[in-house]
């Protein structure tokens, strides 16, 4: 979905923000602290609930207000969030008010592209996990009431796993019960996902011969428990082992992606620079699959030449073009903005920010 119209109120120091007329390629300059990264950040509240910079709403909401709102508009559809800092929010969808974030967050795929995006390699599995997720979540539609199904049944079970019931007869029945969910339901996700693997891994092939030509890189997936054993039977084997930690150690909760070269893990051996570019692969990888059906994602790339040479720049922009993107560009300066219209071949819009106040610029090539 390609938004038109965006109206950012309160966040930062973003006060009354109103952009028409977006494009394919919007690209956002200023100097440090003008509020450009706010742009991309009030976009990605929307779309997910959640900012990329803080988990604290009170942090992202302006000084002394007591709520932020964004409001988009694309041809078929009018999304709207409004996060209070009591922790409240109102999730509006075609003017109706919806229960859940997942109502936007189907409707408006959005991938984040920062300096910090290289610290999904890096920090343990979780984020990998969330990467791979994000394309279940896109692309296999019964994926995400599994997930939650499976969630519940994780959480009782290792509430019982901490808490173990004076009557060992009822505890083992108890937590048998909740076993026999965590296994069905994953096993169920643990099926979806590789099978959603098997249409992302040839993708993420061709992106990673694009950008990293001279490195060999592969994409498995490390599924949390032993699938030979089966989840059933591997939760019974470790339930001692659980007890002893207070927590379920195997399952489709503890999944994996694993990015190997020749010469070893790719978070040990690639540079800075290479590490991002593997997670532009990734991420382009996931945008084309998204668009095989049909589906548009929003592209935030923020502090666009960080990390990135010239040529993986212009790689970038024109591979984003021909996926039917829309993106968001952060810039410090008019020179990259240049560079940029330079290689765009598709409509652009160019804004000015400077102290929250965002100004629309002329773009020679539109
Ligand atoms: N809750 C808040 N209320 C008001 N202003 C805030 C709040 N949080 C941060 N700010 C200010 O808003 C601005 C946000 O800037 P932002 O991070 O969007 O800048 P940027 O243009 O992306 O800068 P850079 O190029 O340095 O990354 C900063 O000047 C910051 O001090």
């Amino acid at each position: 979905m390609h938004l038109q119209r965006l109206h950012i109120e309160r966040i930062r120091n973003l006060k009354g923000v109103e952009l028409t007329q977006l494009q394919p390629f919007n690209i956002f300059y200023g100097a440090n602290g003008s509020g450009k990264s706010s742009i991309l950040e009030a976009v990605h509240i929307l779309a997910t609930g959640r900012s990329f910079r803080t988990n604290l709403v009170k942090q992202y909401i302006q000084h002394s207000e007591l709520d932020g709102l964004v409001y988009a508009e694309a041809t078929h559809y009018r999304l709207g969030l409004q996060k209070f800092a009591s922790g409240e929010q109102l999730i509006r969808l075609n003017g109706d008010t919806v229960a859940t974030q997942s109502e936007l967050a189907k409707l408006l795929p959005i991938q984040l592209i920062d300096p910090d995006t290289i610290s999904l390699l890096d920090t343990g599995s979780k984020p990998r996990r969330q990467l791979l997720d994000w394309l279940m979540f896109h692309v296999e539609h019964e994926f995400h009431g599994l997930w939650l199904r499976y969630q519940r049944a994780l959480k009782q079970r290792n509430n019982l796993l901490k808490h173990p019931l004076g009557d060992q007869k009822l505890w083992l029945q108890s937590i048998q019960s909740w076993e026999h969910g965590l296994a069905e339901y994953g096993e169920l996700i643990d099926g979806l996902r590789e099978k959603v693997m098997r249409q992302w891994q040839p993708l993420f092939e061709h992106y990673r011969q694009q950008l990293l030509p001279q490195i060999d890189i592969t994409l498995a997936y490390l599924a949390g428990f032993d699938r030979e054993q089966g989840l059933a039977a591997s939760l019974v084997q470790h339930r001692n082992k659980d007890m002893d930690r207070a927590t379920t150690q195997h399952g489709p909760h503890r999944a994996d992606l694993r990015l190997k070269t020749p010469l070893g893990l790719a978070d040990e051996v690639l540079s800075r620079g290479q590490k991002k570019l593997l997670m532009v692969a990734l991420k382009l990888s996931q945008i084309h699959l998204l668009q095989d059906l049909n589906k548009e994602t929003v592209v935030l790339l923020d502090d666009f030449s960080a990390e990135l040479d010239d040529t993986a720049q212009g790689r970038l922009l024109s591979t984003l073009a021909g996926l039917n993107s829309q993106v968001f560009i952060t810039t410090l300066n008019g020179s990259a903005v240049q560079k940029m219209q330079d290689v765009l071949s598709v409509p652009a819009a160019v804004f000015e920010v400077s102290n929250g106040q965002v100004q629309p610029q002329p773009f020679s090539d539109n």
